[in-house]
């Protein structure tokens, strides 16, 4: 294993020497300097993990070492020495950042565990700062079209800024992506991103998830509880499909949003929070406002800066970056190292519509790269509604095994409706599940389908109309 590298500064030669040899004794690498100068143009070429110095020379203050060190791109953990009568010099060196201190004279053993100490903390950090390092990269906006260029645009200049963001797409488009990205690229990316989806709850619950509860609020609430824009405060709270958030909540949101307080439900105390808020809507939340359900202050507060993100096949554009990007990321994923498409299954990937948009992208590819046998993902390796097998034909039974749940799911939809000349009702009844779940699907659906398929579903929205 590597030796881990010290340097010792000590205004004594023969304290240092000997220090230096007690430390190399115990397996440390260690070098010794005279002076903060000579130590520090050490620095480059020897690159320490930690420098244990004595912070009572005269030129090597413990703030002014760990400047330079920061100004030579250092990140050694720093621990100081003092006489005992000079304790404040230890104190304002830990202020500046040391990671601890000795009083001398140096007793050898303890200095080697307090640098022990010190190269551990050292490395939990940069083991963080790796892990920070791979999370931004994973959620880097990839995309080449002049659309994604604008969002990346925008992203840049509010990110450092506290402005609530609206992000306006199709399902799968890529809009909790961008709120991420924004979190990112913020002076708030070291505190957390919290996601909150405002249709998967009764009022009541997502009542107390957002804003939190106090015991006894509620039948089930045995427990003080803390809302997710508390656990966001400081960092970015993303309301996934606003537009679907209860008329009561708006309110209370609205008031964090002026305010920056809240009350949590059955409580009385009043919470301060800084959370800046990026909300995700399918489509312009303009036509909810006109039809009373959703506050005009509330949109206007939200929409201080809004976001489209146009369906994938509306930016093809992208295709290509984002298929390098996951072939990259499953590729590492799933251990294979693959360098792109071939031409034929570019072609495929270009010529279909992506009703499910960049999150059906990546679920092809995810399986592509599994079943890919060669360097690139052939036409053979996608699955058989882009490659060869055409849906109209084979059936959502054929389908089965090789397309994701959402292809069948479609499939299994578009072909009742058909059979059912457009009956929603009737479609519904034969699938078992409720008209409104139809309605929904066949609004996704509707773009990325064309002849009798769109015949039908137009058929579909006409009867629904007539009712
Ligand atoms: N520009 C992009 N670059 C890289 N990855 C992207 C991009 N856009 C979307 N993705 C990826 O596609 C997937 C779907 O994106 P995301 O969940 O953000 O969509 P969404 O619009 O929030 O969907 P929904 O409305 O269904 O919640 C995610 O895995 C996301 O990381």
């Amino acid at each position: 294993m590597k030796r881990e590298r010290i340097l010792v500064i000590d205004g004594n030669p023969l304290d240092g020497a000997a220090l230096r040899a007690a430390l190399c004794e115990r397996g440390f690498d260690a070098v010794e300097a005279v002076s903060a100068e000579s130590a520090l143009a050490l620095v480059p070429s020897f690159g320490p993990g930690a420098v244990l110095a004595d912070a009572t020379l005269p030129d090597c203050s413990g703030p002014m070492l760990l400047a330079r060190l920061k100004e030579l791109g250092s990140d050694a953990a720093v621990v100081v020495s003092t006489p005992p009568a000079e304790i404040d010099a230890a104190v304002a060196a830990l202020r500046a950042g040391a990671e601890s201190f000795l009083v001398r004279p140096l007793d050898p053993a303890q200095a080697y565990v307090v640098l022990e100490k010190a190269l551990e903390k050292r490395r939990l950090r940069r083991d963080r700062a790796k892990l920070r390092e791979q999370a931004r990269a994973r959620v880097a906006l990839v995309g080449s079209a002049a659309e994604l260029q604008q969002v990346m645009e925008v992203v840049r200049r509010v990110a450092p800024t506290k402005a609530t963001v609206l992000v306006i797409g199709e399902a799968g488009t890529g809009k909790e992506h961008v709120a991420q990205a924004l979190h990112e690229s913020s002076p708030r990316r070291d505190r957390p991103f919290v996601r909150v989806n405002c249709a998967a709850l009764s009022e009541v619950l997502l009542d107390s998830e957002l804003f939190g509860h106090e015991r006894g609020a509620f039948a089930d609430a045995d427990e003080r509880h803390e809302g997710r824009l508390e656990q966001a405060d400081g960092g970015t709270l993303y309301l996934d499909e606003v537009g679907r958030l209860p008329l009561a909540l708006q309110v209370k949101l609205l008031r964090v949003l002026q305010q920056g307080e809240l009350e949590r439900l059955g409580g009385a105390e009043t919470i301060k929070v800084d959370v800046r808020v990026v909300a995700g809507a399918q489509r312009d939340l303009a036509e909810e406002v006109r039809a009373g359900r959703f506050r005009d202050d509330l949109y206007y507060r939200l929409n201080v800066v809004s976001i489209p993100l146009p369906p994938l096949r509306e930016r093809k554009g992208d295709i290509p970056a984002l298929v390098n990007h996951f072939i990259e990321t499953f590729g590492r994923e799933q251990g294979k190292e693959l360098v792109g498409v071939t031409p034929g299954a570019l072609s495929a990937l270009f010529a279909y519509d992506w009703p499910g948009n960049v999150r059906e992208l990546a679920n092809v590819v995810e399986r592509a790269v599994a079943a890919a046998h060669g360097k690139e993902i052939a036409g053979e390796d996608l699955s058989p509604v882009l490659y060869g097998g055409r849906p109209e034909e084979s059936g959502a039974s054929a389908l089965i095994p090789g397309a994701t749940l959402f292809e069948i799911e479609r499939e299994a939809i578009l072909r009742t409706l058909e059979q059912c000349n457009g009956s929603t009702a009737r479609a519904a009844e034969i699938l078992g599940v409720s008209v409104r779940k139809i309605q929904y699907r066949l609004k996704e659906y509707r773009s990325g389908v064309s002849g009798r398929r769109r015949a039908s579903i137009d058929e579909a929205f006409r009867e629904l109309q007539a009712k």
